[in-house]
This record gives C-alpha cells, sequence and structure tokens, in this order.
C-alpha cells in the first residue's frame, strides 16, 4: 500500500513517529514545474502580450539586426552594449583564447567516432575544468574569464570534431576573422558568402538566451550548490542535448529526411499523430502562440533558399513549409526556433549532430550570465517532492547473510 505526502517544509512540525501520518491535504503538484516562478533575473524576458523576447531589455529582433553575436554576448554578461574600444577589447581576447592546447586535441582523437558530438563537448568542457588552476575560484572576474575562455574555444572544438569523423585534420582559428566566419573557416577551410555568414550569425543571436530553459535551470541548480562553473555547464550540456530541448534542431532534420516527398507530409503527420509520436520542432512549455524568435530565422532561412537555386533545396524548403502547415491546421501547435535553425544548419553545410553542438556555442553566453546572476544572490534549489511510495515496512530477515 502506498500513501501521499510531502518531505516537512521549513518551519513545519515533523511527525512525531515514521508511521504517523505525514500530511492529510494533498499537495499541488507542479510536475515539470510548468507555470512556477522560482526566481528573478535581470536577463531575458519573453513578454506574451507583443510575443517578443527581450536581452537585457533590448528586442531580439532589433539585436538580430543590428549587432554582431560577440556584442549581444558581451550585453549578456555585462548588461549593457559595449562601446567601440570595449568590443575591440572583449574581441581582440576572444580571438586569442580560440587556439586548443595539444592535450586537448589528444583528447579529442581518443574519444570514439561513435559517441555524439555533444558528447564530446561535454568531455571536453569537464576536462577544461579538471585543466584550469582557477577551478575553484568562484569570484566574478574568474567566471567572466572561465566563460570567455569556452565562448573562444568551443568552436574550436566542434569544427575539429567535425573534421575528425570525416577523416580531415583539424584547421586552427583565424583570428582575423569574427566568432561566426572563423567557425566555417575551421569546419569548412572557406568562409561562405555573407549572406550565409549573416544567417548563421542571427541563429547564434536568437539561440543565445532564453530565461529559466531547462539547460539553463540546470546550470543554476548546479551553480547554486556552490559548485564551479564548468561543472555547471557539464550539466547543461547533458540537459539541451536531449530531444526535447536543443537536440530538437537535429530531430528537426532526421525527420524530414523520414518524410522525403513534400507530397507525404500531411499523411505522414496525420500517422505520427496517431501514433502519439511528438513532431520536433513544434510547440513550446512558453509559447503557446508561435515562439517570437521564428518569423527571423524563418526569413533568414527563406534567404538562404531562394540563393541557393537547387532542386534539392526547394524540395527540402517545400517539404518544411508543407509540414508546418499541416501541423499548425490540424493541430493548432507552431515551430519554435529548431524548426527553422534545423534546416538552415543543413543548408549551411554542417553535419547534422553538429547542430546542437552549435547551440552550445551560443547559449554558453546566457548559461553563464545565468550562473554570475545565480551566485549574485545564491540560495540553494532543492524543491519538495510529495512523496506516493510503499509505508514504512520493516526490512525482512536475511536467508543468508552476506559476506
Ligand atoms: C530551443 C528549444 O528547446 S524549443 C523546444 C524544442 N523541442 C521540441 O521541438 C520537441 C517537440 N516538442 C515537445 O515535445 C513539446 O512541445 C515541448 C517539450 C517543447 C513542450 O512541452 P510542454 O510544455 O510540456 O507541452 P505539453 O507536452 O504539455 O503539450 C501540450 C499538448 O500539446 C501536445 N504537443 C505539444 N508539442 C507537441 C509536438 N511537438 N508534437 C505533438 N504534440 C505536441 C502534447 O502532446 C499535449 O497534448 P495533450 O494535451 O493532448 O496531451
Ligand atoms: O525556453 C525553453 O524552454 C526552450 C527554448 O526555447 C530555449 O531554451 O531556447
Amino acid at each position: 500500500m502506498t500513501r501521499a505526502h510531502t518531505e516537512p517544509t521549513p518551519g513545519a512540525t515533523a511527525p512525531s513517529s515514521a508511521t504517523a501520518p505525514s500530511s492529510v491535504t494533498a499537495p499541488e503538484i507542479h510536475r515539470g514545474l510548468a507555470g512556477v516562478v522560482v526566481d528573478t533575473t535581470e536577463i531575458s524576458t519573453v513578454i506574451q502580450e507583443t510575443n517578443s523576447l527581450t536581452y537585457r531589455g533590448y528586442a531580439v529582433q532589433d539585436l538580430a539586426a543590428h549587432r554582431s553575436f560577440e556584442e549581444v554576448a558581451y550585453l549578456l554578461w555585462h548588461g549593457e552594449l559595449p562601446d567601440p574600444a570595449q568590443l575591440a577589447a572583449f574581441q581582440a581576447r576572444e580571438r586569442a583564447l580560440r587556439p586548443l592546447d595539444r592535450s586537448t586535441l589528444e583528447l579529442l582523437t581518443r574519444l570514439p567516432d561513435t559517441c555524439h558530438p555533444m558528447d564530446v563537448l561535454r568531455t571536453a568542457v569537464s576536462f577544461f575544468g579538471a585543466e584550469d588552476p582557477l577551478e575553484d575560484d568562484g569570484t566574478l572576474a574568474a567566471n567572466r574569464a572561465k566563460s570567455l575562455t569556452l565562448l573562444a574555444k568551443l568552436p574550436t572544438v566542434v569544427a575539429a570534431d567535425q573534421r575528425r569523423r570525416r577523416g580531415l585534420a583539424p584547421i586552427g582559428p583565424d583570428p582575423e576573422l569574427g566568432y561566426a566566419e572563423n567557425f566555417f573557416h575551421m569546419c569548412f577551410g572557406t568562409v561562405p558568402e555573407p549572406e550565409v555568414v549573416r544567417c548563421f550569425e542571427i541563429s547564434l543571436t536568437l539561440y543565445a538566451e532564453h530565461s529559466f530553459n531547462a539547460s539553463t535551470f540546470t546550470a543554476r541548480v548546479v551553480t547554486s550548490t556552490l559548485s564551479d562553473l564548468y561543472s555547471a555547464v557539464t550539466a547543461a550540456i547533458g540537459a539541451l542535448k536531449g530531444p526535447l530541448h536543443g537536440g530538437a534542431n537535429e530531430a528537426v532534420m532526421h525527420m524530414l529526411n523520414e518524410i522525403g516527398d513534400p507530397q507525404r507530409a500531411g499523411d505522414w503527420l496525420d500517422e505520427a499523430l496517431a501514433s502519439k509520436r511528438k513532431i520536433m520542432g513544434f510547440g513550446h512549455r512558453v509559447y503557446k502562440h508561435g515562439d517570437s524568435r521564428v518569423p527571423i530565422m524563418q526569413e533568414a532561412l527563406d534567404r538562404l533558399v531562394s540563393r541557393a537555386a537547387d532542386p534539392e533545396v526547394t524540395r527540402l524548403a517545400t517539404l518544411h513549409a508543407a509540414l508546418r502547415h499541416a501541423m499548425v491546421t490540424r493541430k493548432g501547435i507552431h515551430p519554435n526556433l529548431d524548426y527553422s535553425a534545423g534546416l538552415a544548419y543543413h543548408l549551411m553545410g554542417f553535419d547534422i549532430p553538429v547542430f546542437t553542438p552549435i547551440f552550445v556555442m551560443s547559449r554558453i553566453t546566457g548559461w553563464t550570465a545565468h550562473i554570475t546572476e545565480q551566485l549574485s544572490h545564491n540560495a540553494l534549489i532543492r524543491p519538495l517532492a510529495s512523496y506516493d511510495g510503499h509505508e514504512q515496512r520493516p526490512v525482512p530477515a536475511a536467508v543468508s547473510r552476506v559476506r
């Protein structure tokens, strides 16, 4: 027999004996913490009335249109956009930190090809933590330095890993190139047309920050125990990997490949919904009438498609639009950012398993801003659970003693 009761809350009277009923009224359960407000934040917010997203008060579409990703990173960390001198200093430091040392490069070659690139990234961040002599120093200055190091080095890891899986040697970073351009250079040895780089940079800006999403909350939980920044980021990468969160941008591409023919989109969707499948790249915990970031990302994707003039690209774009139309018509569920970013990354030439690591390269800014904020007014994050397991019961006598 089971009995539901809640763990004692601070200040509540504990039950006098283990068998005494602990609670008579059933507590309200918020599975998945849906709708629960757990803290304040100054970093970003979704404004439901206007379906918009702001970083430090600036609309993300304005930032995507007028500012570089490096400026957005600076804004998220420092609270204000940089002036030209601050930006120049920030860029110089980021560019100098991009190269990987020999031990990291060796570590990357030792990891099996069968592991997902998110596992590589998670392992690399953990390794950076083990190597960092400042590991135990949780001061603001130390954490800012670590955040910048991760921002600079993560693209080098992602690019080297993609090349290794293609049987190619890594290409080192180019300090003459901006963050987005340098990533293309390290992946492919060339930098594409500005329109493509711009689309990529827009995706980085849109992915950078989204309040208390699952991976950011994970980072805040780890930080709340006063653990170090690398541990928090390692855990956040694990949370982002899942297909209900960042892993959806890869799952979108697998799904489009599975459907194949744009004419099949409606029938495929009907079958998938009938078998209770989650349609990847659709739905959102916060947005119920469409993700505020999608129109900007979709416009950038449309520009990529129109410049390609390739039947294969046209097929994918038609399929993408047909599935979106079918899902909105049948279920009223709108696409999220992963839906348009996933196809955009494919059209840019990235391998599918690299899509979520690209998300990490961007979200590292938001995660580390939240780690700093959590530390600025820390409280251990430790919710309660309503127990519905066995009543306390005696341990049966052992048949024979284990030596
Ligand atoms: C950058 C990001 O992380 S954005 C999110 C990326 N993730 C995805 O794209 C994965 C697919 N989407 C989903 O699984 C969900 O929409 C989530 C996890 C993102 C949000 O989930 P929740 O807020 O918990 O919404 P919930 O699961 O309660 O959905 C409400 C209803 O809509 C349905 N629904 C929501 N999203 C989807 C979907 N993608 N496919 C099919 N049905 C869906 C649910 O089945 C549920 O139906 P029901 O009431 O009949 O049971
Ligand atoms: O906010 C969320 O739950 C997921 C999301 O869109 C993000 O992290 O960008």
